[in-house]
């Protein structure tokens, strides 16, 4: 049976709480907290701002919109916005001193920022600054992912590679903004996971979803079934299972696949369901990255009391290897991601 991780969780805050106010609020939990997180986490909030911005806008201004004509370091072609977020949350996590260095999708090593005078900085930060590029161009939500660390070298040092190659167990917070008809902030500090709307009339995001808590059973499978092909015979089970009539159980359960991780866990995440971005043929780690896509949404995902594995391992157990290291990703409700599991084990994975 997979062990959870207990959840401690602070104490409840009225709906409306602005994020800055939330995060002082916690910080008042822990008496020797010097405020570094807290200023981290804002300074993510303000480059959010900005990208959603951008992104509200994108039709009307075209430098914005479409391919930049380079490729990234995944060797995809890379879109202006990835590119523009990329250098949004870059300049806003270097602003401050509490960083001092980041690694991201868009980055083919990691980048070691100045230290700022006086400023010991101890944290690391690992993003997918624009996450759903496909979707870009076409006004279907988009998201960014972020997963902050404490260093393990010595502050006042430079920052090196094993800085960043922790697993996501070590997470000291995670999240993502979701950038769709409304646009989210989404958290956790190891304390439960809280959402937050962006009410654009005062521009602040505003606590709208106090302790997230993702249903032990749903009734959503997510996955590009355009791979079926490519599929190993245990994910091919499960989604026979998922289609198999059974009205007792629910069952058909309803396919839902926006090819915006961001958004897919995101939709699972409230309403429960299960998320499968399978190892395949053309892809034997699957696609997603470890280290700024499954490893700050598997942190959310089981402190929501849900389940995130590579089909054999908890993602969060994985010890990474390399900064943009692949690995198979099933993610969401705790009694579908179990089912898989098994069927996984008895058929292959
Ligand atoms: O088109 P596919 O193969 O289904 O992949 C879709 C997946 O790829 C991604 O777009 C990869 O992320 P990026 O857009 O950040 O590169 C995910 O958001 C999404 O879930
Ligand atoms: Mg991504
Ligand atoms: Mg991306």
């Amino acid at each position: 049976m997979q062990e959870v991780k207990q959840v401690v969780v602070q104490e409840a805050m009225p709906i409306g709480t602005t994020v800055g106010e939330f995060i002082i609020r916690q910080q008042a939990d822990f008496p020797h907290a010097t405020g570094e997180l807290s200023s981290l986490l804002s300074s993510i909030e303000l480059a959010a701002k900005i990208v959603n911005r951008e992104i509200n806008r994108a039709g009307l201004s075209h430098h914005i919109l479409g391919s930049m004509g380079q490729t990234n370091v995944q060797g995809e072609e890379q879109q202006k916005l990835d590119w523009y977020a990329n250098e949004q949350f870059k300049l806003a996590l270097a602003a401050r001193g509490e960083v001092c260095g980041l690694a991201s999708e868009e980055e083919e090593e990691f980048v070691a920022f100045d230290p700022l005078q006086g400023r010991h900085s101890k944290y690391v930060v690992l993003i997918d600054p624009l996450d759903g590029s496909s979707n870009i161009d076409v006004n279907v939500s988009v998201g960014t992912l972020f997963s902050i660390y404490r260093r393990l070298t010595p502050v006042n040092t430079p920052v090196q590679q094993q800085d960043f190659l922790q697993t996501g167990r070590a997470q000291v917070a995670a999240g993502y903004i979701i950038y769709g008809s409304s646009t989210m902030l989404v958290y956790s500090t190891g304390r439960g996971v809280n959402g937050f709307t962006l009410d654009p009339s005062i521009g602040s995001f505003c606590l709208s979803h106090p302790q997230m808590q993702i249903p032990p059973q749903g009734r959503i499978y997510s996955i590009n079934e355009g791979n079926y092909l490519k599929f190993p015979a245990g994910v091919k089970q499960y989604l026979k299972f998922c289609q198999a009539i059974d009205a007792h159980e629910g069952r058909p359960y309803t396919a839902r696949y926006i090819g915006s991780l961001v958004a897919d866990v995101h939709r699972n995440l409230l309403k429960g369901g299960i998320y499968l971005y399978p190892s395949g043929s053309n892809a034997p780690q699957g696609k997603l990255r470890l280290l700024y896509e499954c490893n700050p949404l598997a942190l959310l995902i089981e402190q929501a009391g849900g389940l995130a594995t590579d089909g054999v391992t908890p993602i969060l157990d994985l010890q990474p290897q390399a900064l943009h290291q692949r690995t198979p990703f099933y993610a969401g409700s705790r009694e579908m991601v179990l089912q898989l599991q098994q069927l996984l084990a008895q058929y292959g994975h």
